[in-house]
């Protein structure tokens, strides 16, 4: 659902070049405030048919899916598996191949205030080195419009209030992190883009930047972050989107998505009448493997342990063994990303 397009507030100049700022740079003086009522308008992103060729690779290949506001996407794959291109392609930064990359039904350069309704968090901020914290965020603030007590603001938002008079040079990992979320927030935008935010956090900043996440699209903005860890966003994402090799996976609530890849989990059973047993699990619809050596041992997917049991008590004789191979999340996630099935 698309919900109607609001009002958009007078256009603000965007400087194609940021001033430089060897001194605290004085910003034009609030030309006006990010728009409070951005908050309800989250808008939808969607993807239709979205592709990318690098000379002789797919790096993403015909991906649809909406991202939906108010909510927090997770969009997840392995290493190389194409969100970094997909989200630069929604960003306008790489040209699609096919297809297209819509924020509330327009392409990103077709946005009347781009930096107000997306807020990108990439790994490339072109921070300079020797300038501080405050004061990059001070160049944007000028380049877009915004009043330059912003900059203060999101870095008191974002925890940094005190090391945004430091050079950039000087950060930790965490800290540019930090950095590259209050410059996502500067413009107050509805909509959020985060490429694995939490690389190079500490636990409690990870902590953080979930329940951040959270209020953000409490608030009504739509929220998409990258990872490509299932663990890391499964708690915090209400919908998960997962890719791999460029194509879609799997698509849905995040608790449906976890659970599915949690239902990777095989059982293992070992009684006293193995081939009647296989037999039977199979014709109720699970794979059955037998290993060589495994002394009766079968591994049974796609059936439950209380299902096996079942099977068992009535076809397996005696019963010498029964448990869940349960696979570690991540290890079911990168099974189900190998596996590459289209299981939506
Ligand atoms: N500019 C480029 N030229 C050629 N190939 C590229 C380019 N950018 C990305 N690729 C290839 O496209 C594929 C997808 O890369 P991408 O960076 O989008 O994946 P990713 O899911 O973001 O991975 P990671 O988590 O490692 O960043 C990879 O095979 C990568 O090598």
């Amino acid at each position: 659902m698309t919900p109607p397009e609001p009002p958009e507030a007078p256009e603000a100049p965007e400087a194609k070049e940021a001033p430089d700022a060897k001194e605290a740079p004085e910003a034009p003086e609030a030309k006006e405030a990010p728009d409070a009522k951005a908050r309800a308008d989250g808008r939808p992103i969607e993807f239709r048919g979205l592709s990318k060729r690098y000379r002789d690779r797919w790096a993403v290949q015909d991906l649809s899916f909406t991202v939906a506001p108010g909510r927090v996407t997770g969009f997840l794959g392995p290493n190389g598996a194409g969100k970094t291109t997909t989200l630069r392609m929604l960003l306008g930064l790489t040209a699609p191949t096919s297809g297209t990359a819509t924020v509330g039904g327009r392409p990103y350069r077709d946005l009347a205030q781009p930096l107000r309704t997306v807020g990108a968090m990439l790994d490339e901020s072109g921070t300079h080195r020797r300038r501080t914290g405050r004061d990059h965020l001070r160049v944007q603030c000028a380049a877009t419009g915004l009043p330059a007590r912003r900059a203060d603001e999101v870095l008191d938002h974002v925890g940094l209030a005190q090391a945004g008079r430091r050079r950039y040079g000087e950060y930790s990992l965490g800290m540019r992190q930090r950095l590259n979320l209050a410059q996502a927030l500067l413009g107050d935008p509805p909509v959020l883009i985060l490429d694995e935010p939490s690389n190079g956090l500490d636990p409690e900043g990870i902590a953080w930047m979930r329940a951040l996440l959270r209020t953000l699209a409490a608030e009504g903005r739509t929220v998409l972050v990258s990872s490509h860890l299932i663990s890391e966003v499964e708690q915090t994402a209400d919908d998960l989107v997962i890719i791999s090799q460029g194509r879609l996976v799997a698509e849905g609530s995040s608790r449906e998505i976890a659970a599915r890849v949690r239902g990777e989990a095989r059982v293992r059973v070992r009684a006293s009448r193995p081939a009647e047993l296989a037999a039977a699990l199979t014709s109720a619809g699970a794979v059955v493997t037998r290993p060589p050596a495994g002394d009766g041992l079968l591994i049974v997917s796609g059936l439950g342990t209380g299902a096996v049991a079942a099977a068992a008590a009535t076809h397996g004789g005696e019963l010498y063994e029964l448990a869940e191979d349960a696979p570690d999340l991540e290890q079911a996630f990168l099974r189900l990303t190998q596996g590459k099935a289209e299981i939506r």
